[in-house]
């Protein structure tokens, strides 16, 4: 088959929407179509299932919810419906009243600033809509996305003399994560040293109950918006932690929720051939042996899509990602997701993907209108939008002629009906392909790990710091002391050291270097 006849055959195009999916550079044999149909059935049962509410998180006993939050009438009781109603419209009249100055800071003016104290779920999808959209943004935004105190102290810098202006959104589901409570208890410091109420400027989003939401009620913060136990954190873009920071934005949140209902719509299709995203799905299967053989290289062909990889992957590693199936065996499964954007990684590393090691797919994704207006040319008749294009489709081709296989995806522009149309999309294919493996994608059991082990470190760091009494001493003098292990114990004092509460004088190994207080 010619490319030309295989790109008709591979399209699946939803002309209302201005979207396409071409498939036709990842080889989809009729074979594998054939052999895979069982587990499309059972692809499409699943998803039926779960928009219908089963427990599709067994190991956490949850509902998967994120499809309803842009059509509630999908919703499986009234009481889910409402706790998506209601808050749509609270968290509108708040944002209404933030814009109009009726909600404004204690000490004058308006809110001209957001400060997003969030991670993960609760930073990804916000950081990557205000970079995508939000250009035009009611509200300067800035994010605590980390427990780096260099990192808070450039984004407060950065604030400068706005802090009185600027209102906190402290995102968190669990209401008990590490990084943003301590992001929280900076920025609330912060702004009683500049002898302003931080109470007054504050918001929490939150499960409630948690930590956080007592805390914030507690405290009499402004407000609290609800996060509910059946929205995934990586999947929490269209709930109150995307659409409260976006609806302040000025962001046409309605438009956003009805590009991902449709997308939504489209990919309920039980025709292959029709739904994009179980097609998408299958096309990540055949690329990576339906066991992530080979990783996802996103390349989105607009400055405004940068974030677009990173964003995905969370949604595509945390769901994906899992030592286990459904039925208990170790798979190890997941798919590597990275990328930044086109053209601009022809410069960086599109030589290694055209000449080096195979072990990738390309996702292209490309936007059709350049800009608002008119060009100048750069060379007779031709523009930078051309040249845009010329890249996206010299670089598509040039893969594949070296045997490396892409997907392009493609959009009209980037407006919020269809930065929710691709989000929806991805959420789908996610959803689908986690069936087509036989995973829990909704989950996250391995994060946990890390956690506990770093709470062991502060624990040893504590003991540390108590046996450091003025002599000099090594690491393996304190870990007898303590009963802990050398290696873990050295970090410490390199730690405390780094940081002005001991001293180090190097030996001629780790094990003989010495600290006193
Ligand atoms: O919203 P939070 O409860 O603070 O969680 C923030 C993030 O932290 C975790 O470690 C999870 O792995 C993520 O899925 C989650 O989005």
């Amino acid at each position: 088959m010619s490319n030309w006849q295989s790109y008709n055959s591979n399209l699946t195009r939803y002309s209302d929407l201005g979207f396409t999916l071409d498939l036709s550079l990842m080889d989809l044999t009729n074979d594998f179509l054939k052999e895979m149909e069982p587990k499309v059935d059972r692809a499409i049962k699943d998803m039926v299932a779960l928009e219908a509410g089963e427990v599709a998180n067994p190991d956490e006993g949850r509902m998967v919810g994120h499809y309803w939050l842009r059509d509630a009438n999908l919703a499986p009781n009234d009481t889910i419906k409402s706790q998506i109603t209601e808050p749509l419209a609270a968290l509108k009249e708040f944002s209404e009243k933030v814009l109009t100055g009726e909600i404004a800071p204690p000490n004058g003016g308006r809110f001209e600033n957001l400060l997003i104290v969030g991670i993960g779920g609760s930073a990804l999808g916000p950081q990557f809509i205000y970079d995508a959209l939000g250009e035009d943004s009611k509200l300067d935004t800035y994010f605590f996305d980390n427990t780096d105190p260099t990192g808070l102290d450039r984004t407060l810098r950065a604030i400068g003399g706005g802090l009185n202006k600027t209102l906190v959104l402290v995102v968190s589901k669990s209401g008990g994560t590490p990084e943003t409570r301590n992001g929280m208890l900076e920025a609330q410091e912060f702004f009683e040293s500049e002898k302003l109420d931080f109470a007054k400027h504050a918001v929490a989003i939150t499960g409630e109950g948690s930590k956080l939401f007592n805390y914030a009620t507690e405290h009499n913060w402004l407000t609290t918006f609800p996060m509910e136990d059946w929205v995934g954190g990586r999947t929490s873009v269209m709930s109150t932690v995307g659409l409260v920071p976006a609806a302040l934005q000025g962001i046409d949140i309605d438009s956003f929720l009805a590009g991902a209902a449709a997308m939504d719509k489209k990919t309920r299709s039980q025709n292959l051939a029709d739904n994009a995203a179980l097609r998408l799905a299958l096309g990540w299967y055949a690329a990576g042996n339906g066991k992530g053989e080979k990783d996802m290289v996103i390349l989105p062909y607009k400055d405004s899509l940068g974030l677009f990889s990173k964003y995905l992957q969370q949604l595509v590693m945390e769901s994906l990602g899992k030592e286990h199936d459904l039925d208990g065996n170790v798979v190890n499964q997941g798919i590597a997701v990275y990328g930044n954007k086109g053209s601009t990684d022809q410069h960086a590393y599109v030589q290694q993907l055209r000449d080096g090691v195979k072990n990738f797919f390309a996702t292209f994704i490309e936007v059709r209108k350049g800009r608002d207006g008119e060009s100048i040319e750069v060379d007779p008749s031709i523009t930078t939008a051309d040249y845009l294009q010329g890249f996206l489709r010299g670089t598509r081709k040039a893969l594949y002629e070296s045997g490396r296989n892409s997907i392009t995806i493609s959009i009209n522009e980037v407006t919020p009906f269809t930065v929710g149309m691709i989000i929806a999309l991805y959420e789908r294919a996610v959803s689908f392909y986690a069936s087509l493996v036989n995973i829990n994608a909704y989950h996250q059991p391995g994060v946990e790990a890390g956690k506990k082990a770093a709470t062991t470190f502060l624990e040893l760091l504590n003991q540390v710091r108590g046996a450091l009494t003025g002599w000099d001493k090594t690491a393996g003098d304190i870990a007898e002391a303590t009963d802990n292990n050398p290696e873990d114990v050295y970090h410490a004092l390199v730690h405390l050291a780094a940081n002005g509460e001991a001293t180090q004088s190097e030996g001629a190994t780790p094990a003989e270097d010495k600290f006193k207080i």
